[in-house]
């Protein structure tokens, strides 16, 4: 029998829960996963002390130990920009608008990184433990919009290993297959399956 792990996920994105859902029902991994809305601070730096803060402040509030996640998407022609403020440049300049950034430049490559931050309880002893991280990334470039527009950047984004179609044109089961998330949720699960609970 497979055994039982739980964890609770701070998010209020509905599109990576349903994700990291959808991937862990994978080949019957026995992980059940709670889902928790918290409004937590995100700080600005790189994208490691990014993930570190939020899943800080996430196991604080909830006084017990919890996994927060982060996406970013760098293009290379940026030095790495947006990075972990994607989803103000969405909100603030579409997809067209990030097209148009790169208008100019000899290089439309880029990669999404996901990080997964897992935080042990706070207890008295140690009220702020130091959460551990769990990168994931799939190098791709940045194309003009295709495919649904159900997820975020999914429809400007062509993962090399996609056979050319944009994450937002691919089965959702081949997203998740190759996807950022994916190979950092690999990560996560094989730490989580050696922890005591
Ligand atoms: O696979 C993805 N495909 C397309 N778009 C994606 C993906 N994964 C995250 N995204 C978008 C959501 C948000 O616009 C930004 C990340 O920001 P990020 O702070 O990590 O997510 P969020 O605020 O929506 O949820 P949370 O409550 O977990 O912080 O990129
Ligand atoms: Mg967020």
């Amino acid at each position: 029998m497979a055994s039982s792990k739980s964890f609770v996920f701070v998010t209020g994105n509905a599109n990576k829960l349903r994700e990291v859902q959808q991937i862990l029902a994978v080949g019957d991994s026995g992980f059940q996963v709670t889902n928790q809305a918290l409004d937590v601070p995100e700080v600005q730096g790189s994208t490691q002390e990014v993930a570190i803060a939020k899943c800080k402040s996430a196991a604080q509030q909830l006084g017990k130990a919890c996994v927060t996640e982060d996406t970013a998407l760098c293009f290379d022609a940026l030095g790495g920009l947006p990075g972990p403020y994607i989803k103000d440049f969405m909100t603030k300049v579409g997809h067209e608008g990030l097209n148009v950034m790169l208008q100019g430049f000899p290089t439309h490559r880029a990669h999404a990184l996901c990080t997964f931050a897992y935080s042990p309880a706070p207890t008295p002893e140690n009220p702020s433990p130091e959460p551990i991280l769990f990168e994931g990334k799939t190098e791709g470039e940045i194309v003009p919009p295709r495919g649904d527009k159900v997820f975020g950047w999914d429809p400007i984004f062509k993962p090399d290993e996609g056979n050319g179609l944009t994450y937002a044109e691919m089965d959702p089961v081949e997203k998740n297959q190759i996807s950022h998330r994916y190979k950092a949720l690999s990560k996560l699960k094989e730490y989580l399956q050696n922890v005591e609970q």
